[in-house]
């Protein structure tokens, strides 16, 4: 399995996902601003691993921590307020941060900082582990949804998937969200193809699905952001499914721009729109999606295609990194501890809080 981060020694190294797919470059740090950076700029992404290097990147900062313990929380409090501002959208790093304050808050004042910082290392490392294990679940949750939503069409034939941005190793730690129920699908034999939507403007999909999928030796086309109504209009897409990075308590759902339009056409074709995500996406404080913070990114994003001037420096631009997918258009949420088929107040409830 591709190695997209990981933590050992006190050093975080993670794949540099901005040069993927034409070099493989390998990242160390033992610096915490180094690693929000890298958060930042998307040298590492996608909800479910930006949640696990937020843990990891917390554990740099307290790494380098030289004071007593008098004045550790003061120290503390300022890194997760700095790990927290990386990016706004995808709840796992919030989710991350909350799980080490509560490591923090259970012992900080019966144990030295030894004692402490040993806890939340192994806190560091469960989150990472569990996104792992989660991506297992997801997908047989996932494949079992798509055997009863296509058990007529599975008799005679195979199906063809949209996913858009990439869910896959590189975004999630296992062998993906959405990906990976498209991964044990295709070992399954329900898929014939992957249709991946390229994810204007930085390409998670053109770059880094068709990496993974090539990588797995599954059948894929790669179209670009505007195509999926043709293929759906003339029979080339049966379902879509992606990730997420934040889904509320009625199911809206935040995920890579574009998939607000996927899923509009799906709806108009009649095909079911499925999300596949951890309970760590699931932000059950939001009632609905108006109110998930949506990072708009810089303008050259838009105006250079990877260092390449395409525009005027001078184009003004609207850089949405999200949107937000109604969950009345959303046929199913998958999870680790089931998938979740409508009436979403009711089921996202059951799942993060059973
Ligand atoms: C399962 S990863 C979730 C999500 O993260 C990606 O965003 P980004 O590449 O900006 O981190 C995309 O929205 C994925 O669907």
């Amino acid at each position: 399995m591709i190695d997209a981060i990981s933590f050992k020694n006190g050093t975080f190294r993670y794949l540099d996902q901005r040069y993927l797919p034409l070099k493989e470059i390998y990242v160390e740090t033992q610096n915490y601003l180094e690693a929000i950076e890298a958060i930042k700029t998307l040298a590492v992404r996608g909800a479910p691993l930006i949640g696990a290097s937020a843990g990891y990147t917390v554990m740099l900062g307290i790494n380098a921590y030289k004071g007593d313990k008098a004045g550790f929380p003061a120290y503390f409090a300022n890194l997760v307020a700095e790990v927290n501002a990386s990016r706004p959208t995808a709840v796992n790093l919030f989710f991350a941060t909350r799980k080490m304050q509560d490591v923090y808050d259970a012992n900080f004042e019966n144990d030295s900082l030894e004692a402490l910082f040993a806890k939340m290392t192994d806190m560091a490392y469960k989150i990472h582990n569990d996104e792992i294990d989660n991506c297992d679940k997801i997908a047989r949750h996932g494949v079992e949804l798509l055997k009863q939503d296509f058990a007529d069409v599975l008799k005679t034939r195979k199906l063809n998937v949209l996913t858009h941005c990439n869910t896959g190793t590189l975004a999630c730690c296992g062998i993906g969200t959405a990906l990976g129920v498209i991964r044990l699908a295709y070992q399954e034999g329900l898929i014939e193809r992957v249709i991946t939507s390229e994810s204007r403007p930085l390409l998670q999909g053109l770059r880094l699905t068709a990496w993974e999928l090539e990588h797995d030796g599954i059948p894929f086309a790669s179209i670009s952001d505007s195509s999926s109504a043709i293929l759906m209009q003339r029979g080339m897409i049966d379902f879509a499914v992606t990730g997420a990075d934040r889904i509320t308590a009625n199911g809206d759902t935040a995920n890579k721009i574009g998939t607000y339009a996927h899923a509009i056409s799906a709806k108009y074709h009649g095909l079911p729109f499925y999300i596949a995500a951890p309970v760590s996406t699931i932000d059950i404080t939001m009632s609905e999606g108006s109110q998930i913070p949506i990072e708009e990114r810089d303008a050259d994003e838009l105006r250079k295609i990877f260092g390449t001037q395409v525009a005027t420096p001078t184009t003004p631009v609207v850089n949405f990194a999200f949107d937000v997918t109604p969950g009345t258009l959303i046929r199913g949420i998958i999870t680790e501890k089931e998938a979740v088929v409508g009436n979403y107040n009711e089921g996202l409830a059951r799942v993060v809080n059973g």
